[in-house]
């Protein structure tokens, strides 16, 4: 099944376009597929939670949104501007920033050094991304490997942050991280898109954490659009959700 989550406001002009759309997207590892016709359409400022159970390709899609993996058919947009798959330059170029789901910090740089790094001349300052994430300031010169897990995540997203996002994709932003600084977080997540404009992609097993910071819910199963609407829409459906969850492992499993 291929569904649609229409999330783009019309422009001015009356034509929809949408920060990122893709279309009919299948992706996967050399000639193997791990998720087939996707088509979605977020709009700026909206945050979408992708969600399913392990194995069922969220990672991979991320991975192929952000260009590290090549598509093996369909396209991918920002802003309308169609990008060439498989080309992670170019797709940052476009406003796609991944946050992998192992943070990718440089450990042993401080805190401000693994902002500056990442710093685009013109772009805003290492301490501008304080506004944001104001905890930050009391490790400015510490190691980024001395940080808490919540610290590095922050970190990680200031480091997505400084970059400007059109497009912002989180991997596991919750892994290894307590409940309550998990929803820090996605508060963080949320005030970003909505100050920013970006659109935002969470990729997520904790399912209840994530639709109640998200606008829209996609749910993947076995590489699979299973379910899609709005937050408020599947929060309701918490217990069909879950059955998905547990469909895929019996399948997975026999
Ligand atoms: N490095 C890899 N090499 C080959 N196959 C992989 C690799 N990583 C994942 N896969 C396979 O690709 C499919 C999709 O995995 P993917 O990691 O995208 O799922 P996921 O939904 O993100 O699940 P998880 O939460 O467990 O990461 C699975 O069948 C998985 O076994």
């Amino acid at each position: 099944m291929t569904a649609t989550v229409e999330t783009s406001s019309p422009s001015p002009a009356g034509v929809t376009t949408a920060r990122l759309q893709t279309v009919s997207l299948t992706g996967g590892r050399g000639s193997t597929t791990a998720f087939r016709d996707v088509d979605l359409a977020l709009a700026p400022g909206k945050v979408l939670a992708l969600l399913g159970p392990n194995g069922a390709g969220k990672t991979t899609m991320l991975l192929t949104l952000a260009g590290l993996l090549a598509p093996q058919s369909g396209n991918i947009l920002v802003d309308g501007a169609k990008l060439r798959g498989g080309r992670p330059a170019a797709a940052n170029r476009a406003g796609i920033v991944l946050v992998p789901d192992n943070r990718s910090l440089f450990v042993s740089l401080s805190v401000e050094e693994n902002l500056r790094v990442a710093a685009r001349r013109g772009g805003p300052k290492p301490r501008d991304m304080l506004a944001s994430f104001p905890a930050l300031e009391k490790r400015w010169k510490l190691a980024a490997g001395a940080l808490s897990g919540g610290e590095q995540q922050m970190l990680a997203m200031a480091r997505a942050l400084i970059q400007q996002p059109r497009v912002l994709l989180v991997d596991e932003l919750s892994l290894g991280l307590a409940p309550l600084i998990v929803e820090g977080l996605f508060e963080s997540v949320r005030a970003i898109a909505a100050d920013h404009g970006c659109s935002v992609i969470l990729v997520e097993q904790y399912a209840k954490l994530a639709m109640a910071a998200a606008d829209e819910v996609v749910v993947l199963a076995r590489g699979r659009i299973a379910l899609s609407g709005s937050s408020s829409e599947l929060a309701d459906q918490v217990d069909r959700l879950e059955n998905l969850y547990f469909d895929s492992a019996d399948t997975a499993n026999n």
